[in-house]
């Protein structure tokens, strides 16, 4: 007993859970888990008797009535035993909170919620209405109630819909595993019966049909259905079962159900035809049959659910890996969690410069090729003609002409010859800077652990680069101080180790031999000069990539994030939980199949539980 509970409370749970997932079977492309689930669906034409059935297996007056097509949405019927001298009570999952105990209530609720999907005209709607049944007076089953079959459409109903209401019970019933529960009022003949055609198109062997007869008691005297009931008329695997509701008289006048129950079991047992097969009529064996049968093909069906539950965990659980687990809700967990997004794109920003990804070598480019070619073109031809040097040194003399060497025009000429260093300088400051910026862009899109964060993203992003901002100026400090330093004090070696050249000023009174030996003077001071600018170029080409690593490389190495990381520590819980502001589409994502997830794994330890027993 306790197994039947499990076993159909278990395909109960998972049914709800489909539909709260928006799994109604269908047309729906995906794998769906609606569909591996026995169910028992209820067929007939209108006025059939479907209506009064579904009541006296439960044993209350709950369905709506009316003429025209009354039942316009599949309602999944969920009946769940509960202990003897508990309160009924009935729920409907589209308001979960609620419990409904008034049975009239109950109906009106069923009506209301049709329209809201269907809206009041009158079409009809695949999507299920799901109504929970508590009760000491049923059996556990799951019936799912389809419009009744029409030959003709009524009161402004579209002519399609006769059409409509047949395919959606025929995509219902034609799913293996459905019990279809097949109804047919008595007082017509069987071959016209809508219930049986169509059952037999989809089900031609009756394995999975129940024929159910209703209104034995409408037959004409002296007539009976023995042929139908014991399956001479139509062959069914499944015995036939005999029914007999409340008249349209006994629901005008109110006949509870209890009472009803009771005729008909005396309608059975006394009657002159069906009394030896009385045991098995009526509305109460009826339900018990279907319960058990249920849970046999419930039984079978196990481990076919098991395995597709096992597969869709595993999707599942696959695709909240990609997601990203949900962030940590106190700010100690959520500053860890931040700390550890820093790090895994640190290491990914370290890669770039020390090699295993680009970015490294174009750093070493910048100082292999780009710096001495900026050196090299460097317009010192220009600056140190004969012209110039003349100009400057004489302007350097003003009034008194040097008498031995122009010290005053040597050191103009080569202060304003190093003040050219400062451009390649500054520029080899900038490009690497500029590579360094476009590793922070790439580590960044490269840290998968940070994809789901745009403001951190973003945050990280403004962060690296306000400090690679400060490497910056701090490297153009230092590598324009090193120029600096060139013209603040000269190598005094280089000018003794020139070839001495004493030179008599004005002891030549020719003019013209005068110009020339002027010529070759300034000649000599602008070529000395010339080498001189030449060895500190040399010099600056190898100490200005290591003023520029020292003070950009190293220290984005050391310390790129350290003034983010004082920041972090002075946000309060609610700063941080913006950080880690996810895209919401994400986040929606995750709580549907972290959801969805937690009903499959109960699903799956009901199904554990169930199988051991
Ligand atoms: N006497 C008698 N009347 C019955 C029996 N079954 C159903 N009826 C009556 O037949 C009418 C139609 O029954 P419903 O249960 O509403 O049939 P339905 O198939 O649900 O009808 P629709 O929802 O309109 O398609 C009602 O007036 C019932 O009282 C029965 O076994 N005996």
């Amino acid at each position: 007993m306790a197994t039947m509970e499990g076993l159909i409370g278990l395909v109960n749970r998972i049914q709800r859970a489909c539909t709260v997932l928006g799994d109604y079977g269908g047309d729906s492309a995906l794998p769906t888990l609606w569909e591996s689930l026995p169910s028992v669906a209820v067929v007939g034409g209108q006025s059939s008797g479907k209506s009064s059935v579904l009541e006296s297996i439960v044993g209350r007056d709950f369905l709506p009535r009316g003429s025209g097509i009354v039942t316009r949405r599949p309602l999944v019927l969920q009946l769940h035993k509960t202990e003897q001298g508990m309160q009924e009570y009935a729920e409907f999952l589209h308001m979960e909170k609620k419990r409904f105990t008034d049975f009239s209530v109950i109906r009106k609720e069923i009506q209301d919620e049709t329209d809201r999907i269907t809206g009041r005209s009158k079409q009809i709607s695949h999507v299920p209405i799901h109504l929970s049944i508590y009760s000491p007076n049923v059996v556990n089953l799951t019936l799912i109630d389809l419009p009744g079959l029409t030959k003709v459409a009524v009161e402004g109903q579209p002519e399609s819909i006769v059409q409509d209401i047949e395919n959606m019970v025929r995509s219902f019933i034609e799913k293996p595993n459905c019990i279809i529960l097949a109804i047919t009022p008595a007082n017509q003949d069987i071959a016209t019966s809508d219930a049986i055609r169509i059952a037999r198109q989809v089900d031609p062997a009756g394995e999975r049909t129940f024929g159910v007869l209703t209104k034995l008691d409408l037959m004409d005297k002296g007539t009976n259905a023995l042929d139908v009931l014991e399956g001479r008329s139509y062959r069914l695997q499944h015995p036939w079962v005999g029914i007999v509701n409340r008249s349209q008289v006994d629901i005008n006048k109110n006949v509870d159900m209890i009472a009803a129950r009771r005729r008909e079991r005396e309608f059975f047992s006394s009657s002159p035809d069906y009394g030896n097969l009385a045991s098995k009529m009526g509305s109460e064996y009826l339900a018990k049959l279907l319960s058990k049968h249920l849970e046999s093909v419930i039984k079978a069906r196990i481990p076919g659910i098991a395995s597709l539950i096992n597969k869709s965990i595993g999707e599942l659980e696959a695709e909240l890996d990609y997601l990203g687990r949900p962030v940590a809700i106190d700010a100690g967990a959520q500053l860890y969690t931040i700390l550890e997004l820093c790090r895994a794109f640190d290491r990914i920003f370290k890669e770039h410069l020390d090699g295993g990804r680009p970015g490294g070598d174009r750093i070493f480019a910048v100082f292999d090729h780009q710096l001495p070619v900026a050196l090299k073109r460097l317009p010192f031809d220009r600056h140190l003609s004969l012209q110039n040097v003349r100009k400057v040194v004489s302007e350097a003399d003003g009034y008194q002409p040097h008498l031995i060497a122009p010290e005053q025009g040597y050191r103009r000429l080569i202060d304003s010859s190093l003040n050219y260093f400062r451009g390649p300088s500054e520029a080899s400051v900038d490009a690497v800077h500029f590579i360094l910026k476009e590793i922070v862009r790439r580590s960044i899109a490269e840290t998968q652990e940070l994809k789901r964060f745009p403001t951190l993203q973003a945050e990280l992003a403004a962060a690296a680069n306000e400090a690679l901002e400060r490497f910056r100026e701090d490297s153009k400090k230092t590598t324009l101080r090193l120029v600096d330093m060139e013209s603040s004090y000269l190598t005094v070696d280089f000018f003794r180790k020139l070839p001495q050249q004493v030179e008599k000023v004005g002891g030549n009174p020719s003019a013209a031999s005068d110009d020339r030996y002027a010529e070759g003077h300034f000649h000599r001071i602008g070529s000395n000069v010339s080498s001189y600018v030449g060895m500190v170029s040399e010099t600056l080409k190898n100490s200005i990539p290591k003023a520029v690593v020292h003070c950009q490389v190293r220290e984005a190495k050391r310390s790129l994030l350290n003034d983010f990381y004082i920041q972090l520590g002075k946000k309060e819980g609610r700063q941080l939980a913006q950080l880690l502001g996810e895209n919401p589409e994400v986040m929606e994502r995750r709580q549907q199949c972290a959801k969805r997830l937690e009903l499959y794994k109960s699903a799956r330890d009901e199904i554990d539980s169930v199988s051991w027993s």
